[in-house]
C-alpha cells in the first residue's frame, strides 16, 4: 500500500509523447525508452496503441517481455471490443480505455448521444474487467465536459468496475485554481478509486494544472519526457516530479538522479531539442554568468538554485560574459590552475568584458589565453 503522500507516475512518452507530429519511434527504440523509464522508477508505462498498428503491437508485447515484470504496462483502447481485444492480446493485463464526454465531441466526432456514451463507458470498462484486466478510464475531453454530465460518466466507469479515473484535460483549457475544484468533486464522487490527472501544456499550464490536481486529491499524474506530445505537448515528467518532491513535499518513485540521461535519450530518439531554458533538465537549468549571482553560487550554490544538479543527474556550468565578476573569473582560471592576484585579475576582466561588449560568446579558453598575457608580468 502506498501512502497518501505517495503520488504514482504514469508515463506516458510512449503513448502521447510519441502522437506528436515528427515522432515515429521504432520497436527497438519504444523498448530502449521503456527500459530507460523502468530504471527511472515509473509506476506506469503507457507503451502504445496496440490496435492502432502493427508497430505498435510489437512494440508493446516486446515492452511486456522487457520491463512487464518490474512496472504496470498498459495501453490506450478506444471504448470498443476490438481495441480492447487488441491490447489482450499483445499481452497487456492493464488497459486504458478513453471516450470522449464533452458534447462538441459527442457532436461532431462520436456521433453519439450522452446515454449512448454511458452506455459505452460501462460496456467497454465491464469487458476489460470480465477478462482480468486493470482498468483506467479517461473521459477524453473532461475539462470541456458538462460538469454533472461528467460526474455521471466517471461514477458509470466505477460502477462497471474502473480501477483507475484519469481526467484529461484534452485541449489544455484549464488553469490552476479552476482545475482543482474539478479535481475535488471528482474525487469525492469515485468512490476511493484513484484519480489520476493528465494536463496538455496549451497556455504553458500542464504542470500546474497536475499539481493542482494533486492538491486536489489526485494521486497519480499522466506525464512526457521532456514534455512531449500533441501541440503543444503535455506535462512534463521532471518538471512534476521534482515540483512534487521538493514544493510540495509528496513522495515519488522515480529515481531523480536519472532525470538528465532519460531526457536526453529521448531526445535523441525522438528527434526533439530540449530547449536550452527548459526546467530541470535544460542545459541553462543551473548555468550562472551574472557576477552577483556566480559569487552566491560560488559560497553556497542555494543561493541561486532551487536544488543541486546532481539530484537531477545535471551539471552546473558557470559562464564568462559581460556581466561577470572578478569572483567567477578567478573560480573559472583557478579550475584550470591559473592563479593571478586582485589587480591581474581585474585586468583581465575588463578585456573579457570589452570582447563580450562587441558581442563575442566568450569561452574559458578566451579567458585563459587572455589571463597568460598576465602571468609572469
Ligand atoms: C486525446 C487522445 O490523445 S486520444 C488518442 C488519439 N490517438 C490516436 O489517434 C493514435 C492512433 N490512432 C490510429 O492509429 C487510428 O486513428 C485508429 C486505428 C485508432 C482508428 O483509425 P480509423 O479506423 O482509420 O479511424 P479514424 O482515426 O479516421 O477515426 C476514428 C474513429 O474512431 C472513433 N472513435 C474515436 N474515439 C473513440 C473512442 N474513444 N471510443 C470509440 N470510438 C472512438 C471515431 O468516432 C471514428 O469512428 P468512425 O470511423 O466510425 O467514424
Ligand atoms: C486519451 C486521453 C487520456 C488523452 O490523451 C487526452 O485526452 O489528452
Amino acid at each position: 500500500m502506498f501512502s497518501t503522500r505517495r503520488i504514482r507516475i504514469f508515463d506516458t512518452t510512449l503513448r502521447d509523447g510519441e502522437q506528436a507530429p515528427g515522432i515515429d519511434l521504432t520497436v527497438e527504440q519504444k523498448v530502449r525508452i521503456a527500459r530507460q523509464l523502468q530504471r527511472l522508477g515509473v509506476d506506469v508505462i503507457e507503451a502504445g496503441f496496440p490496435a492502432s498498428s502493427e508497430g505498435e503491437f510489437i512494440a508493446t508485447k516486446k515492452i511486456l517481455e522487457e520491463v512487464g515484470d518490474s512496472v504496470e504496462v498498459t495501453g490506450l483502447a478506444r471504448a470498443n471490443k476490438n481495441d480492447i481485444d487488441k491490447g489482450i492480446e499483445a499481452g497487456l493485463s492493464s488497459i486504458h480505455v478513453f471516450i470522449a464526454t464533452s458534447d462538441i465531441h459527442l457532436k461532431y466526432k462520436l456521433k453519439l448521444t450522452r446515454e449512448q456514451v454511458l452506455d459505452r463507458i460501462y460496456e467497454s470498462v465491464r469487458y476489460a474487467k470480465s477478462h482480468g484486466l486493470v482498468v483506467e478510464y479517461s473521459p477524453e475531453d473532461a475539462t470541456r465536459t458538462d460538469e454533472d454530465f461528467l460526474i455521471q460518466a466517471v461514477k458509470t466507469a466505477v460502477e462497471a468496475g474502473a480501477d483507475r479515473v484519469n481526467i484529461p484535460d484534452t485541449v489544455g483549457t484549464m488553469y490552476p485554481f479552476k482545475f482543482y475544484d474539478l479535481i475535488k468533486k471528482v474525487v469525492n464522487a469515485t468512490s476511493g478509486r484513484i484519480v489520476s490527472v493528465h494536463c496538455h501544456n496549451d497556455f504553458g499550464l500542464a504542470t500546474a494544472n497536475s499539481l493542482a490536481g494533486v492538491q486536489a486529491g489526485a494521486r497519480q499524474v499522466h506525464v512526457t519526457v521532456n514534455g512531449i506530445g500533441e501541440r503543444a505537448g503535455n506535462a512534463s515528467l521532471e518538471e512534476v516530479v521534482m515540483a512534487l518532491k521538493k514544493l510540495m513535499d509528496y513522495e515519488v518513485g522515480v529515481k531523480t538522479w536519472l532525470l538528465y540521461d532519460t531526457s536526453r535519450l529521448v531526445s535523441e530518439l525522438s528527434g526533439v531539442p530540449v530547449p536550452y531554458f527548459k526546467a530541470i533538465v535544460g542545459e541553462n537549468a543551473f548555468g550562472h554568468e551574472a557576477g552577483i549571482h556566480v559569487h552566491g553560487v560560488i559560497e553556497n550554490p542555494l543561493t541561486y538554485e532551487p536544488m543541486s544538479p546532481e539530484e537531477v543527474g545535471n551539471f552546473r556550468r558557470l559562464a564568462l560574459g559581460k556581466h561577470s565578476g572578478i569572483h567567477g573569473l578567478r573560480k573559472i582560471l583557478e579550475e584550470d590552475g591559473i592563479h593571478l592576484d586582485d589587480e591581474k585579475l581585474k585586468a583581465v576582466l575588463q578585456e573579457v568584458k570589452r570582447m563580450a561588449d562587441t558581442g563575442k560568446k566568450i569561452t574559458a579558453e578566451d579567458a585563459k589565453r587572455i589571463a597568460s598575457k598576465y602571468l609572469n608580468t
